[in-house]
C-alpha cells in the first residue's frame, strides 16, 4: 500500500534516478490500455474521459494503444488549461493524429452517448475535495450508464487514501492503479489491478528530493507550528548541544531550548542568542534534575537526548529514568543511546547511532549495505523504535519499512556533524512521522555536507553544515 503524499515522493525520486514522469505516463497508458482489453471485447466502443492532470495524459496515451476498438476522447476542460506539458504532448499526439476528440466546456456539453466501455481518467492522486464542474455531471452520466466503468488510478472523486468521497464520485466498476495499491480503493467494492509502471524499487529504498516535498508549509501557520524542540545534554562538552539546537532551528524547528549544566548553559547562549538556554545544578546530569526536566519537556514536541552528555554513570541513570517516565517523541544520540535496550518506555525514539555506538546498544552491523540494512530492520523490530545507523550509506528502519540515504562525504567525519544530524532529526520530528523525519533529516544533513565540501573540501567542520541546511531542505520541484 502505499499513500498519495508517499506516491507523490517516489515519482520525484524516480524521476532523479533518471526515470521521467513522461515515461511513466507511458506505462501507465499502456496498463489502461491492456485492461481495456480484458473488460471489452475488439471493435467496442470506448469513451475516454480525461481531466487536464496527469490522471487524464494517463488516458490520453491509452487512447493511442486501442488502435482496433472505436475510441472517442473527451477532455474536461479546453486544451489551453491542461495543467501539465506532458499530459498536453500526450494530447497534441492525437489532435495531430486526428483522432475521435470531444472538448468539453461545460457540462451543458457532455454527452457520454452510449459506450460500452467509459474510462474514468478525470481526477487521480493529485486531487482530494468534492468534484466540481463538468466533472460532476460527468461523473453522474457514468453512474448512470450501463457501460462499464474503469477507473484510472483512482475513481474520480474519491480520496485515494481514504476510499472517501466528498461529494457525488464515480461508482467504478474496475480500477487500474499504478506502483502500489492504495488504502482507499479495498472499501469499495470493485476489482483493483496493480500496474507496475517501472518505478525502480531504488525509488522508494533510497532517499531522494522527492521526500522534501512533505516538508511544504501550510501558510496559514503560526509560530509553534513548526516545532519546539528540547535539546538535553551537555557536560564534559559544551559545543554538542548547541550544535544540535541550532541545526533543529536550520531544520525548521521554531523554537529550540536546550537543559544543560550551569556552566555549559553559559557557553551555549554565547554561541547563539537564538537559543534558549535553562541551566541545572552540577556539572553533569544526574536523577535528581530528571522531574524537572520531565515537567519542562512535557509542553515541547520533541526531546533531543545526548549531545555532548557524556558518559557518566549517574548522567546514564538519568536518562534511564527519564526515558522510563516520558511518553513524547524524543531523539537519542551519542551516549545516551546506550540505555535504550534496558528502557521500559510509552516513548517513540528515533535512536541515531554510529555502527560502534549501535554495537554498543547490542545491534550487528556489516560492512556490506544490504546486509546491514536486514540487520538494522530486525534490531529495529526487537527495540520497537525507529533506528537511524550512520554510515557511507544511512540506514534508517522502524523494523517494518528501511529506507537508505547516499548523501554525504568523507569530509562528514569531523566531529559535530552527528550532533547536527541530532538537532535536525529533532525539528522534523515535530512535523513528519517518526521514520519520514530520520529519513529526510539523513538526506538533507549530507546534503548540507555536500554543499559544505564543494567548497571545504575535506576541511568542512559541522558549523558549514547548519548554514547549509535551510537549502538541503529546501525541495527544487517546487
Ligand atoms: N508516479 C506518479 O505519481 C504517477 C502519476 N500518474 C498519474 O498522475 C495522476 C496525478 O496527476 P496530477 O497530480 O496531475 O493530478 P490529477 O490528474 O489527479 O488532477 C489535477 C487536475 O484536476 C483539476 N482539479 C483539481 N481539483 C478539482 C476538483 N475538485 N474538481 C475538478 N477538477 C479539479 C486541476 O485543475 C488539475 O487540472 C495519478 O493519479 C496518475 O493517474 C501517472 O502519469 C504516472 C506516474
Ligand atoms: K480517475
Amino acid at each position: 500500500m502505499i499513500t498519495s503524499r508517499r506516491m507523490a515522493a517516489v515519482d520525484v525520486n524516480a524521476e532523479s534516478l533518471g526515470v521521467p514522469r513522461k515515461q511513466l505516463m507511458e506505462s501507465s497508458g499502456n496498463a489502461v490500455a491492456r485492461v481495456c482489453r480484458d473488460l471489452a471485447d475488439p471493435g467496442s466502443s470506448v469513451a475516454i474521459v480525461a481531466g487536464r492532470g496527469n490522471n487524464g495524459g494517463d488516458a490520453l496515451v491509452a487512447a493511442r494503444f486501442l488502435k482496433e476498438y472505436d475510441v472517442t476522447v473527451h477532455l474536461l476542460g479546453r486544451p489551453e488549461t491542461i495543467s501539465t506539458d506532458i499530459a498536453r504532448e500526450n494530447w497534441d499526439a492525437l489532435v495531430a493524429s486526428e483522432a475521435d476528440l470531444r472538448t468539453v466546456s461545460d457540462s451543458s456539453t457532455f454527452d457520454l452517448g452510449d459506450p460500452d466501455l467509459v474510462v474514468d481518467a478525470m481526477l487521480g492522486t493529485g486531487v482530494t475535495g468534492a468534484l466540481r464542474e463538468p466533472e460532476a455531471t460527468a461523473a453522474k452520466a457514468f453512474n448512470d450508464s450501463s457501460a462499464t466503468v474503469l477507473a484510472v488510478d483512482v475513481p474520480s472523486g474519491v480520496d485515494a487514501d481514504t476510499g472517501e468521497a466528498a461529494g457525488v464520485a464515480v461508482d467504478a466498476d474496475h480500477v487500474v492503479t499504478f506502483h502500489d495499491d492504495k488504502p482507499g480503493l479495498g472499501s469499495l467494492g470493485c476489482d483493483v489491478t496493480v500496474a507496475d509502471i517501472g518505478i525502480p524499487a531504488a525509488a522508494e529504498l533510497f532517499t531522494g528530493p522527492g521526500d522534501l516535498l512533505s516538508l511544504r508549509r501550510d501558510p496559514q501557520s503560526h509560530k509553534g507550528d513548526h516545532g519546539d524542540v528540547l535539546v538535553i545534554g551537555g557536560g564534559p562538552y559544551t559545543g554538542a548541544p548547541a550544535l544540535a539546537a541550532q541545526a533543529a532551528l536550520r531544520a525548521g524547528s521554531d523554537l529550540a531550548r536546550v537543559a544543560c549544566p550551569g556552566h555549559v548553559a553559559r557557553e551555549v547562549q554565547g554561541y547563539s542568542e537564538n537559543l534558549i538556554v535553562r541551566g541545572f545544578e552540577g556539572d553533569h546530569l544526574e536523577p535528581d534534575h530528571v522531574p524537572a526536566l520531565l515537567d519542562f519537556a512535557a509542553d515541547r514536541d520533541v526531546v533531543v537526548f545526548g549531545p555532548g552528555l557524556g558518559d557518566a554513570d549517574e548522567s546514564l541513570a538519568a536518562v534511564r529514568e527519564f526515558l522510563d517516565a516520558y511518553d513524547g517523541t524524543a531523539v537519542v544520540d551519542a551516549d545516551a543511546l546506550q540505555v535504550v535496550p534496558d528502557v521500559d518506555t510509552e516513548a517513540t525514539l528515533i535512536c541515531t547511532p554510529h555502527q560502534g555506538e549501535l554495537q554498543k546498544m547490542g545491534g550487528e552491523t556489516d560492512a556490506d549495505w544490504e546486509t546491514r540494512a536486514d540487520l538494522v530492520q530486525e534490531f529495529a523490530a526487537d527495540l520497537g523504535h525507529v533506528l537511524l545507523v550512520k554510515g557511507a550509506y544511512d540506514v534508517v528502519s522502524d523494523g517494518d519499512e528501511v529506507r537508505i540515504n547516499r548523501t554525504g562525504n568523507p569530509g562528514m567525519t569531523v566531529g559535530g556533524t552527528g550532533d547536527v544530524l541530532a538537532g535536525a532529526t529533532g525539528a522534523l520530528a515535530s512535523v513528519l512521522p517518526p521514520l519520514d523525519a530520520a529519513a529526510v533529516a539523513a538526506y538533507a544533513n549530507g546534503r548540507a555536507g555536500d554543499f559544505a565540501a564543494d567548497e571545504f573540501d575535506g576541511g568542512l567542520v559541522a558549523t558549514d553544515l547548519l548554514e547549509r541546511l535551510p537549502a538541503a531542505l529546501r525541495s527544487d520541484d517546487e
